[in-house]
């Protein structure tokens, strides 16, 4: 995966260790914005870069007036006092009621320039200051504020007629659980049911953790500020983030690179850089073989149609070759749902799973094998034997709940593992709760286990033994429904089969294969909405991603 562009990084460094001064690269640069979409900040990263910027001259109040700026634009273009695009049931557009929460820190300081910017375009704003003592800024901001008669209140309650609520009370300097009058606040007015915009991060939400602490703002929208924070990729914080956007303010690549190193341990999976590991072009001149032979082993006389799925999201994948193993009294089905595919007929147990692999077998002639969906927990040989192999090995579902009896013993070649939260427990019981902080969890995960882990959920997270962290960052609740983890199972096993080298990243494959899985989702859902995603019809959007690439 093209991570930082390090070609890019070591040019601005090299720029900047010379002569102190960029020459040449600039944020207007078209790559910028591709480039800031990979970052994710925790608060304290976003302090240290900060700082470098005010300390190579940039001064505080003029960076606040710049994002504040931009951030009371995008109100007015979201909200415009006259015009039709406004979504909110509001007739009166020529007297837009706009409440503004005001903190102690900076996150109040922008809040007030908005409020002020507002103001000047003729909405009607209302401050509710939640603190009597505030940073130096935001207090002059405050002052000004009050000089244009814009009405300050120190109860929430006079702010319910507003037409849209900001958000300025914390950003990512809360480090501590809210007192109980900002609570009570903030309880208030997610019972008002307004839309609310948060600037930077709903108030009450821990930066790094996506945890509330107390209770937190349940935004609408959130305009995150300058890089992406950790919490956007957590999935306990979304349902307070609502549709999350980024507000670039053009800190330079230096800064980042300076903080983050010039390939950043967490990444968020873009367009670009996923595209950059899709197997889209082969050589003129090839075989079937060449492009990658995949050993499926799935399926169960109880869940036949798991061994359908992972077919097809095999087949999505474009491999070569694909064989599928399945107890042998499935084969006419695979073979009438996957006519290219080659039916590998297992002996079964009286439970109608796997009992063992054909004999003769030779796992050596596979480029790599994925195990797991449907097979039960009665095929437990199969994965041992699958374990003991040297091809690269995706586990996944009973894959997993089978592992999780068995002890992992060290392996030569990659394994992946793919669980849901609930497979990863029982993986990984000593491991603190995957569903708070999950890039921790998943990190953890990966390192104790010496694999590549896949954390499923609504911001899937892949994490490598070494410690580099690949999330996607944008998904479809559509998913989340029966079968759609088997389709990916298969499309993460095909590109696998097909990585062209040894040497290529794993976990930026296996990166690459949850993202297409992810725009598959949305894909459809945009199509077919949300209802209409079955694990079937998923695996049809597959190959309609690749539409805009090729
Ligand atoms: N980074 C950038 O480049 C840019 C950053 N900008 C903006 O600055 C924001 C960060 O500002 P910030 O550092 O002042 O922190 P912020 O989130 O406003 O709050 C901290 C304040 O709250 C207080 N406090 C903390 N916990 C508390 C609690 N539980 N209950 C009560 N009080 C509590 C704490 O005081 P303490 O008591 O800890 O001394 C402190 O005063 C950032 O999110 C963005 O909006 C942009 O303007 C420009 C570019
Ligand atoms: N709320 C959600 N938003 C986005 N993706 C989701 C959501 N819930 C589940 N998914 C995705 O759906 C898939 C579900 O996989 P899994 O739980 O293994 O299902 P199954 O075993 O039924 O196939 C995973 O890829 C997961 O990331
Ligand atoms: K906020």
């Amino acid at each position: 995966m093209a991570l930082l562009g390090r070609s890019l990084v070591t040019r601005v460094m090299g720029n900047r260790e010379k002569g102190g001064k960029m020459k040449g690269v600039h944020n207007s640069n078209n790559n910028y914005q591709s480039k800031i979409a990979q970052f994710v900040v925790t608060a304290e990263q976003m302090h240290q870069i900060e700082e470098r910027v005010f300390v190579a001259g940039m001064p505080v109040a003029a960076l606040m007036e710049k994002v504040a700026g931009l951030i009371a634009r995008r109100i007015e273009e979201l909200y415009p006092l006259k015009g039709s695009e406004n979504q909110l049931p509001i007739t009166n557009h020529q007297s837009l009621n706009i409440g503004i929460l005001v903190g102690p820190g900076h996150n109040g300081g922008d809040a007030l320039v908005v409020a002020r910017e507002l103001h000047f375009q003729g909405y009607k704003v209302s401050v509710y200051l939640a603190f009597p003592k505030l940073k130096e800024l935001t207090s002059q901001h405050a002052r000004y504020a009050r000089s244009l008669t814009i009405p300050f209140f120190d109860q929430i309650e006079p702010l319910q007629d507003c037409d849209i609520i900001i958000d300025g009370l914390f950003g990512f300097g809360l480090e501590r659980p809210l007192s109980d009058s900002v609570a009570d606040a903030i309880n208030k007015l997610n019972s008002w049911s307004k839309p609310i915009i948060s600037i930077d991060i709903p108030s009450g939400l821990h930066t790094d953790t996506g945890e509330v602490l107390g209770t937190a703002v349940r935004a609408t929208r959130t305009l995150c500020l300058g890089l992406w924070k950790q919490a956007f990729l957590q999935d306990q914080a979304l349902e307070y983030i609502g549709k999350a956007e980024l507000i670039g303010f053009d800190i330079p690549l230096a800064d980042i690179a300076a903080v983050l190193g010039a390939t950043p341990k967490i990444q968020r999976v873009t367009k670009a850089n996923a595209y950059a590991n899709l197997p889209l072009v082969r050589p003129p001149v090839t075989h079937k073989y060449k492009q990658g032979h995949l050993l499926l082993i799935c399926g169960s006389r109880r869940y036949a149609g798991g061994a359908i799925l992972t077919g097809l999201g095999a087949r999505g994948s474009g491999v070569g070759m694909l064989s599928i193993a399945v107890p042998a009294s499935l084969k006419p089905l695979l073979v009438s749902h996957l006519p290219e595919a080659l039916i590998v007929d297992c002996p079964e147990t009286e439970t109608g799973a796997i009992a063992s692999l054909p004999d003769g077998i030779n796992l050596d002639s596979y480029s790599a094998i994925a195990c797991g969906p449907g097979l039960t927990t009665d095929a437990t040989p199969v994965v041992q034997s699958v374990l003991e192999s040297d091809r690269t090995l995706v586990l996944d579902a009973d894959g997993l709940n089978i592992l999780a009896q068995l002890e992992l013993s060290p392996r030569e070649a990659p394994t992946i593992l793919t669980p849901h939260a609930g497979e990863f427990k029982r993986l990984f019981p000593d491991i603190a709760e995957p569903t708070k902080d999950r890039i921790e969890a998943v990190s953890l995960a990966s390192q104790q286990s010496n694999a590549v882990v896949l954390l499923k959920g609504a911001r899937t997270a892949i994490a490598n033994p070494s410690g580099s962290i690949y999330i996607i960052p944008e998904s479809t609740p559509a998913l989340a429904r029966g079968g759609s983890g088997d389709v990916l199972t298969g499309l993460l096993g095909g590109l696998l089969a097909q990585a062209s080298s040894p040497q290529m990243p794993i976990a930026e494959i296996v990166a690459t294969g949850a993202w297409w899985h992810a725009q598959a989702g949305i894909l459809a859902a945009k199509e077919r909405t949300e209802l209409g995603v079955d694990a079937f019809t998923l695996t049809q959007y597959l190959i309609p991603v690749l539409r805009g690439i090729v």
